[in-house]
C-alpha cells in the first residue's frame, strides 16, 4: 500500500546563480542539495518549506514560489517522498551554516551534480528555465534510478 511523505526542497537564486548546502548528516548526507526536509503536522508545505529554510539556511523569505514536485519510490519500499519544490530570488539573511547544512553559492553553470542527488542533472535545468514541472522517479537504492518521468506543466 502506497504511503505518501509530503518533504519539500527550496532552491535561492541570486542572478547566475544557485545556492545549495552540503547535508552534514541523515538523509542525502555527502551531497549538496536545496534546503528543505518534513512537512509536520499541523503546518502547510509553504510554512514547512520557509521554516526549514531558515533553520537550514538562516535565509528568510516570505516569497517562495512552488515550479516543481516529484515523486520518489524506492524498490521494496511502499513509502513514496512526495516532493515540493520551491524556488526564490527574493530573501533575507546572510546564508550561515547550520548542524543540518554547509551552504555555497554555486554558478548554474558549476552545478555539483556529482555529488547531488542522481535526479536533480535532469530536473534543474527545468527549474533552471523558469518552467514548472512534474516529475517521478524509481530509485533503487540511492543511487540507481530505474525508471522516470518528467513533464512540463502549466499548473502543479
Ligand atoms: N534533490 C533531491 N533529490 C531527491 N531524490 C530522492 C531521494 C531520491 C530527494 C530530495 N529531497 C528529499 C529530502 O528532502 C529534501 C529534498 N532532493
Amino acid at each position: 500500500s502506497m504511503m505518501k511523505k509530503l518533504l519539500t526542497l527550496v532552491l535561492i537564486t541570486r542572478p547566475n546563480q544557485v545556492l545549495l548546502g552540503m547535508k552534514k548528516r541523515g538523509f542525502g548526507q555527502g551531497r549538496w542539495n536545496g534546503f528543505g526536509g518534513k512537512v509536520e503536522k499541523g503546518e502547510t508545505i509553504l510554512e514547512a518549506a520557509k521554516r526549514e529554510l531558515f533553520e537550514e539556511s538562516s535565509l528568510k523569505s516570505d516569497d517562495l514560489k512552488e515550479i516543481g514536485l516529484i515523486d520518489f519510490e524506492f524498490v521494496g519500499d511502499p513509502q513514496i517522498l512526495e516532493v515540493h519544490v520551491f524556488t526564490t530570488s527574493k530573501f533575507e539573511g546572510e546564508p550561515t551554516e547550520s548542524s543540518e547544512m554547509r551552504p555555497q553559492w554555486f554558478n548554474v553553470k558549476d552545478i555539483p551534480f556529482d555529488t547531488m542527488w542522481p535526479d536533480d542533472h535532469l530536473w534543474f535545468p527545468l527549474f533552471l528555465s523558469g518552467t514548472k514541472f512534474k516529475g517521478y522517479f524509481l530509485f533503487e537504492g540511492h543511487d540507481k534510478i530505474l525508471k522516470q518521468t518528467l513533464d512540463k506543466v502549466d499548473s502543479l
